[in-house]
């Protein structure tokens, strides 16, 4: 459970994407949706506690942000799909490492087979393709045990049966609630079973 309370920001100069917005992000799978642009990765970077808002206050658990921001940040996943933080990893030691201890591995094995990414984890992650990369970071959010994870864009530059792997692999952690996960996506549809719905823009 995500909540967030009072909740803005705006670049400056530029109107607010987020106004005074407050709301509780429950379990189950929350389609994230807006049109490019709409403030879908800034409203992430935001409740990942990577992008300081200009107000508000953001809680999970028993762990406030502003109080407690490892804390809150070691309960969620989320890796902005721009960075180069893990270029110099191989894919097996940033899925190990993002992943956690104590993944489940049977679950991780499936998303490397679904995701046809065995050929890959030896190389390093500046050698792979876009979508090779997300797909590391994919398996590490599902098969981690992070109770809130955020995903930007998922099924961006993936090929189609990784996105029918990725869909049926979130469509079980959908059914069972109890992960909480945002998906950020500019697509309105997905088969997925969704628990909630934000439309963006929130002012
Ligand atoms: N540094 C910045 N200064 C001013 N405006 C910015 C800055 N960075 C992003 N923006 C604007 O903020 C808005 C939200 O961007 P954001 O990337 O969150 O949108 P998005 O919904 O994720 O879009 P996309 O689907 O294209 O990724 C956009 O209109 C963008 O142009």
């Amino acid at each position: 459970m995500i909540d967030i309370q009072g909740l803005r920001f705006a670049f400056p100069g530029e109107p607010p994407l987020v106004a005074d917005w407050s709301a509780r992000i429950g379990p189950g799978i929350t389609l994230l949706h807006g049109d490019t642009g709409a403030g879908k990765s800034l409203l992430l970077r935001l409740l990942a506690g990577v992008q300081a808002a200009d107000a508000g206050r953001l809680q999970i658990g028993d762990a406030v942000l502003a109080d407690a921001p490892t804390r809150y940040r070691a309960q969620l996943f989320f890796v902005d799909p721009a960075t180069q933080q893990f270029d110099q990893m191989t894919g097996q030691a940033c899925l190990a490492q993002l992943a956690g201890a104590d993944a489940d591995q049977a679950l991780r094995d499936a998303l490397v087979d679904g995701f046809g990414l065995a050929p890959h984890l030896e190389k390093s992650l500046y050698m792979l393709s876009t979508g090779s990369r997300r797909k590391v970071w994919l398996a590490a959010a599902l098969a981690g045990r992070r109770p809130v994870v955020l995903l930007d864009e998922p099924a961006a530059a993936l090929d189609q049966g990784s996105v029918r792997c990725l869909w049926d692999v979130l469509a079980q952690i959908g059914a069972t609630r109890r992960r909480t996960v945002v998906v950020a996506s500019s697509e309105a549809t997905t088969s997925l079973p969704l628990a909630a719905r934000i439309d963006l823009p929130l002012r």
